[in-house]
């Protein structure tokens, strides 16, 4: 499955059976919870490609003037493998014989030497792995950098790729280049990374916290039993955080503490209604427990995020990851730990706006991104 859950087989169904022989730009992000691939996929074969260098500036409506760029046709591919599973990963990559490609590639070769571009700590924790089983060199490019670059491609490039969530809504914004920094990138992965992003190559990260996706996965995991992060995931979408998290009027006898600008119904303590119950985990629903953490984790970063913007002056916050990955109630619950604070907290003039970077090609909204 990829990330947008479409199968091999689908993606072959969509003409990617092509893929053998015209695969170039293969790179490799390997995180602590995740290996996330991506690759270049022609559509057509000839001179085109012989011609064709993948112009990001071109094919993304930032073009320069400089006639010179060409355009390579074709769709950007991206599968994820679990870090744990990485043999999957080299399995795959060797079907696919990423690692002969090198002379078949027009453009920018798969792996020219065999050397591919891989960031995350597993670049340089499996870099033996890659070399042993497929004869492939890891050319480690920096995390952060890569986050960074990344996410500034994306958001000035690609149209349409980030949106604010607010009440179940997603509303697709339009970032104006010229006023893209200074901005908070929240990278919530196996842990979370937030970075003060100040231009092209200029950012500094400030701040992060160990609780994170990897927290969700690991605590959920333990808690519920469940066997993939996805049904994880399921179980929160119904369960009822209110049976095991304490809430204000769980203390206050059912009133809002108006004072302090808390309502009935917020969470006072997460999982904290557990330490009065005389209750055993198995008595609780695991559904319960998977919305209770899934608030708490969320919640938590929002705020973290929320309170660093506050620290550094900063009016946006984007948010990145895999955890999110489009999930609503994810999205929506970062969202209201973002504007919990915003309304409790020291009141700011500033506005807050929050974006999630998408990871959909923003013309067909599904898990490639197309140049044409
Ligand atoms: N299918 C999945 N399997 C495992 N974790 C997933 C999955 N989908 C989303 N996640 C979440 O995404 C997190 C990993 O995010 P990611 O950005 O890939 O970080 P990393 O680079 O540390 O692997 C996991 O810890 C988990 O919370
Ligand atoms: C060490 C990491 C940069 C690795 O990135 P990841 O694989 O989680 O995407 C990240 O997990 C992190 O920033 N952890 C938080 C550490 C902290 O600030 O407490």
């Amino acid at each position: 499955m990829d990330r947008n859950g479409v199968t091999e087989g689908e993606l072959e169904g969509r003409g990617m059976n092509k893929c053998v022989e015209q695969v170039s730009h293969l790179a490799l992000d390997i995180g602590g919870s995740l290996i996330k691939m991506v690759y270049f996929c022609g559509e057509n074969s000839g001179s085109e490609h012989q011609q064709g260098i993948l112009s990001s500036k071109e094919s993304c409506g930032l073009s320069n003037g400089n006639t010179n760029c060409s355009v390579l046709r074709g769709k950007l591919h991206f599968r994820k493998f679990e870090t744990s599973k990485i043999n999957e990963c080299l399995e795959f990559m060797s079907s696919k014989q990423f690692h002969r490609n090198g002379e078949d590639c027009h453009g920018a070769s798969v792996s020219e030497k065999n050397i591919i571009k891989a960031t995350g700590g597993g670049a340089f924790k499996f870099a033996d792995l890659f070399k042993e089983k497929l004869g492939m060199t890891l050319d480690k490019v920096d995390e952060m950098n890569s986050l960074v670059a990344g996410a500034n491609f994306l958001l000035k490039a690609a149209s349409l790729e980030a949106y604010t969530y607010m009440d179940g809504q997603k509303e697709y914004v339009q970032i104006d280049q010229n006023d893209l920094y200074p901005y908070l990138l929240v990278n919530i992965g196996s842990g979370v990374s937030m970075i003060k992003v100040d231009g092209d190559g200029k950012f500094e990260r400030v701040s992060g916290t160990s609780v994170g996706g990897g927290t969700f996965w690991g605590l959920g995991k333990l808690l519920t039993k469940c066997k993939s992060f996805d049904e994880l995931l399921g179980l929160s979408y119904s369960g009822n955080n209110r049976v095991i998290d304490m809430l204000v009027g769980d203390i206050y006898g059912g009133m809002d503490y108006s004072k302090i600008g808390l309502s009935s119904t917020a969470i006072a303590s997460s999982f904290g209604k557990a330490v009065s119950e005389d209750k055993d985990l198995e008595e609780y629903k695991p559904e319960d427990v998977a919305r209770s953490l899934l608030r708490m984790i969320s919640n938590n970063i929002g705020q973290i995020a929320y309170l660093n913007a506050l620290r550094f002056g900063l009016k946006r916050i984007f948010f990145g990851g895999f955890f999110i990955r489009g999930h609503a109630y994810t999205m929506d619950t970062i969202s209201v730990g973002v504007n919990f604070c915003c309304c409790n907290a020291a009141r700011s003039s500033i506005v807050r706006e929050v974006f999630i970077v998408s990871h959909e090609c923003t013309s067909c909204r599904s898990s490639h991104y197309c140049f044409s």
